[in-house]
């Protein structure tokens, strides 16, 4: 089945939704500063109900910590590859932190390869507990490196519950439902960067191949390159271009799950054929491996009954993660 074929049998499966040609971009300052989080829920809801992506924008991140996250992807990203391949995510086991090369993630694995790298954090623990948790790789040759990358990754965690609220508000949920499931959540900063696709661009070889995300909520990054694309419920893609200063957001598989598919975590891409390399930050927010995600009772009824069974928000994910890493495919399961 085609990618297309699958976005319109989605539909006709699904709530009616409205059409979109671009994503939405939705003022957040209200939900930010406590002001009108009721006016910013309203906006949420239709964006994530149509398209499953929003651009953000008074968020509440400085610029400056943004730019100086790109500053230090980059130079991670130039080191020699030998000195990224010390860090290989492979030493890390379960815990999934470290350099990523190219073609080392196919995220849509039976139809492209990825031509990415990329590099994982996550919350700092001193050994391998299981899956998502366990000590960082850190580069030892990059000064600031480690500071600013797990400044922004507690920035991005700090933005997401906030983000959460405003979701769970727009579902008619008090504003702290996710809270219990979030005690450790399992949180993934990642850095990207997608050199150039220049001529032919062969559609089984592209930065990021079509997929959905796996957990919650993403808040990516972009720098001014260009090359994301969202597909419409038409099933053709739509640029998600950059815009200075606003985050681009969509929900995962788990929100979508949730919501009985009110919500939906929309299938996306990257093709960078600009002629010059791309890096953006995208960051991951779940719950905790052990939370439980099942159709909410006010998104299931007669004319809508639950479509999916409950499923435990750390083994779908790692499930997601053996499809799409060939080095997990060829170690042992999550515990
Ligand atoms: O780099 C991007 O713009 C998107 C990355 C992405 O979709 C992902 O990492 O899941
Ligand atoms: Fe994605």
């Amino acid at each position: 089945m085609t990618k297309s074929n699958t976005a319109q049998l989605h539909d006709r499966l699904r709530a009616c939704r409205q059409p979109f040609d671009k994503v939405p971009l939705v003022d957040v300052a209200g939900l930010i500063d406590g002001s009108d989080p009721g006016s910013v829920a309203k906006e949420i809801r239709w964006a994530l109900a149509n398209v499953g992506f929003m651009y953000i924008k008074n968020h509440g991140v400085p610029g400056e910590l943004v730019e100086k996250t790109f500053v230090q992807a980059r130079s991670f990203f130039e080191q020699p590859v030998e000195e990224k391949m010390k860090l290989h995510i492979s030493n890390s086991g379960v815990a999934l932190r470290g350099y990523i090369e190219y073609f080392g993630e196919n995220t849509d694995p039976s139809k492209t390869k990825d031509l990415k790298e990329g590099f994982d954090i996550g919350p700092e623990r001193p050994t391998i507990e299981g899956p998502f948790f366990g000590p960082n790789q850190w580069p030892a040759t990059l000064p600031g490196f480690r500071m600013t990358v797990f400044t922004y990754h507690e920035a991005m965690k700090k933005l997401s519950i906030k983000l959460l609220s405003g979701i769970a508000l727009s579902l008619d949920l008090p504003m702290d439902f996710f809270e219990p499931r979030m005690k450790r959540p399992i949180t993934i900063q990642r850095l990207l960067h997608y050199p150039p696709q220049t001529g032919f661009v062969d559609d089984k070889m592209i930065g990021i191949g079509a997929h959905t995300d796996y957990g919650n909520l993403t808040i990516l990054a972009q720098d001014s390159v260009g090359g994301l694309q969202v597909m419409n419920r038409e099933g053709i893609w739509v640029e998600g271009n950059p815009i200075p200063g606003a985050f681009v957001i969509n929900i995962g598989d788990l929100i979508q799950k949730l919501t009985n598919d009110r919500y939906i975590a929309n299938l996306h891409r990257v093709i960078n054929a600009s002629g010059c390399g791309r890096y953006s930050l995208p960051f991951f927010v779940d719950a905790d491996y052990d939370a439980v995600f099942a159709p909410l009772e006010s998104c299931v009824s007669a004319d809508s009954p639950a479509r999916y069974q409950p499923i435990c928000c750390g083994a779908h994910k790692f499930a997601r993660f053996v499809q799409s890493f060939p080095h997990l495919q060829k170690t042992s399961g999550p515990r």
